[in-house]
């Protein structure tokens, strides 16, 4: 496993925080920014796209994902993911974004979820990390291997 250090870690959490900016977001109001930190050191941005017909909305997490797939990045070469909402509180990923991440993202992968909460009284905006993995998110998955029926059991 590829270990990140700690300021790539950091500045993966920042860019999806930045990346927030990118929301297309007019009828929630609710931005979400994901970004993906790859093998090769890149980091992939990705925010929540609506659309007038609401079931047509992207999240932010798939968004990253598949910019990710489709400028050649492959399954397994992810090292973690860091997801920031707009809400008071740290944002989870919905149940297809988990299942999405599932197909190219070990169950060990890093997921960072970044709160940032400014306080006016200490004039200071303070963030805090929830660390978990894929796995935890998404226990007892259902993944691309069990779709081989070679598999040996
Ligand atoms: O993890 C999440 C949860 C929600 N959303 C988006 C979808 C929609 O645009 C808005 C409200 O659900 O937030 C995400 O992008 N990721
Ligand atoms: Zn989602």
């Amino acid at each position: 496993m590829t270990t990140i250090t700690a300021s790539e870690r950091q500045e993966l959490i920042s860019s999806s925080l930045k990346a927030r900016d990118l929301s297309y977001s007019p009828y929630s109001k609710f931005r979400v920014g994901a970004a993906i930190l790859t093998k090769d050191k890149q980091i992939i941005l990705g925010a929540n796209v609506e659309n007038a017909s609401y079931g047509a909305t992207i999240c932010a997490e798939r968004t990253a994902f598949v910019k990710a797939i489709t400028e050649g990045h492959k399954q397994g070469t992810f090292l973690a993911v860091s997801i920031s909402g707009d809400i008071d509180n740290h944002c989870s990923p919905c149940g297809i974004c988990r299942q999405f991440m599932r197909e190219f993202c070990s169950l060990d992968m890093p997921i960072y979820l970044p709160y940032s909460s400014w306080t006016k009284e200490k004039d200071i905006e303070r963030t805090t990390v929830i660390n978990t993995t894929l796995g935890t998110l998404l226990p007892m998955s259902f993944g691309p291997e069990d779709l081989d029926r070679e598999r040996k059991s």
